[in-house]
């Protein structure tokens, strides 16, 4: 592959993937990068093709993912999202590492693409403190935090099952994960540049 390998971070709603994620951009800012997503829905005032979407019809996306173009997608109020591998690629060879922030589903797919991800599982001490985490992020419905909790058994099981993701952290001080989380990429970077990957 002609860049840096893609990082994907995978865990239950809650479980405090975005924390993690703000701090590794804060402090390694050039190394990283978020690719850009597929929607069909309308851009917002400001928003540009091509950096903050790639807005597409529906019948265009639907084609694209008929092509086997996309990582992931999903459906929220009538609008379709994804990831498509290019939007990926394009991220690598800016020599930056690719971060997915993805659900089980799109691990299960970028696994039999060719991007060579390095999967990350972080996992949330219990259910109980996911929900605690939730109830005080204060986002959530009642109906959305069932949803939410009852998918979290699921990704756990498959997070914890062996040979499914290179590392799992174990997220209970946020400092102590962000340091192994944070640990285990630089590890990973060292190794990849010692085999030749050019980063930023
Ligand atoms: N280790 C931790 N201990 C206590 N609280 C935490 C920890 N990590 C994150 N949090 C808090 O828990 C809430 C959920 O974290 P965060 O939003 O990062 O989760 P997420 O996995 O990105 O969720 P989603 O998939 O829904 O976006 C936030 O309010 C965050 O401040």
């Amino acid at each position: 592959s002609i860049g840096p390998r893609p990082l994907v971070l995978c865990g239950p709603s809650g479980s405090g993937k975005s924390t993690l994620l703000k701090r590794l951009f804060a402090e390694f800012p050039d190394k990283f990068g978020f690719s850009v997503s597929h929607t069909t829905r309308r851009p917002r005032e400001g928003e540009e093709h091509g950096v903050h979407y790639y807005f597409v019809d529906r019948a265009d996306m639907e084609q694209a993912i008929i092509n086997d173009e996309f990582i992931e997608t999903a459906e929220f109020t009538g609008n379709m999202y994804g990831t498509s591998k290019e939007a990926v690629r394009d991220i690598q060879s800016q020599g930056r590492v690719c971060i997915l922030d993805i659900e089980q589903k799109g691990v299960e797919q970028i696994k039999k693409t060719d991007l060579n991800p390095i999967l990350i599982f972080n996992n949330p001490p219990t259910i109980d403190e996911l929900e605690r985490r939730l109830r005080k992020r204060g986002s959530e419905t009642e109906e959305s935090l069932r949803k939410r909790l009852m998918a979290a058994e699921v990704e756990i099981a498959y997070g914890l099952t062996p040979g499914n993701f290179h590392k799992v952290i174990n997220n209970v001080d946020i400092d102590v994960a962000y340091e192994q989380f944070r640990d285990f990429v630089v590890e990973e970077l060292k190794k990849q540049e010692a085999q030749g990957v050019h980063f930023n």
